[in-house]
């Protein structure tokens, strides 16, 4: 049960695949919505500092970046059957939810939990999320 850390994608902050598949299960580590390069999407700053972050954006590009982490395992989005969430402010879930619903029903969609947290690992994170697909292995 090898973890992968793939190229080309935001490098782990510390020693944890960006995902691991244990049988038919792939698990994906707490994704953000930093760039490769260590910007982010969904944050600006304009030149006297002043940053403007957006639940939105940042919610459309984490769920971006799980897609294309599970397209390493050959899954999408579609196999993701379990969804944890973590706000670090319970005002920003409106955008999030809204965002979320471009991504998934709830008919076909995952299981879903949203907590606040009090911090993420950047200050200009608003939003992680961790899933849990399923997808059968050669299939
Ligand atoms: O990778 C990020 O930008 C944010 C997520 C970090 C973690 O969840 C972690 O370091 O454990």
């Amino acid at each position: 049960m090898k973890g992968k850390v793939i190229q080309g994608k935001a490098t782990p902050r510390g020693k944890y695949p960006h995902v691991k598949r244990v049988g038919d299960f792939i698990f994906v580590s707490g994704t953000s919505s930093r760039r490769p390069d260590n910007t982010f999407e969904g944050v600006e700053v304009d030149k006297f500092g002043t940053t403007t972050l957006d639940i939105k954006k940042q919610t459309a590009a984490v769920l971006q970046n799980i897609n294309s982490i599970l397209q390493e395992e050959g899954a999408s989005l579609k196999d993701v059957v379990d969804v944890t969430t973590f706000l670090v402010n319970m005002n920003d879930f409106k955008g999030y939810n809204e965002t979320y619903g471009e991504f998934f029903d709830a008919e076909t969609g995952p299981t879903r939990t949203t907590v606040a947290a009090h911090q993420l690992p950047h200050p200009h994170l608003l939003i992680e999320i961790k899933v849990i697909a399923y997808k059968k292995q050669n299939a």
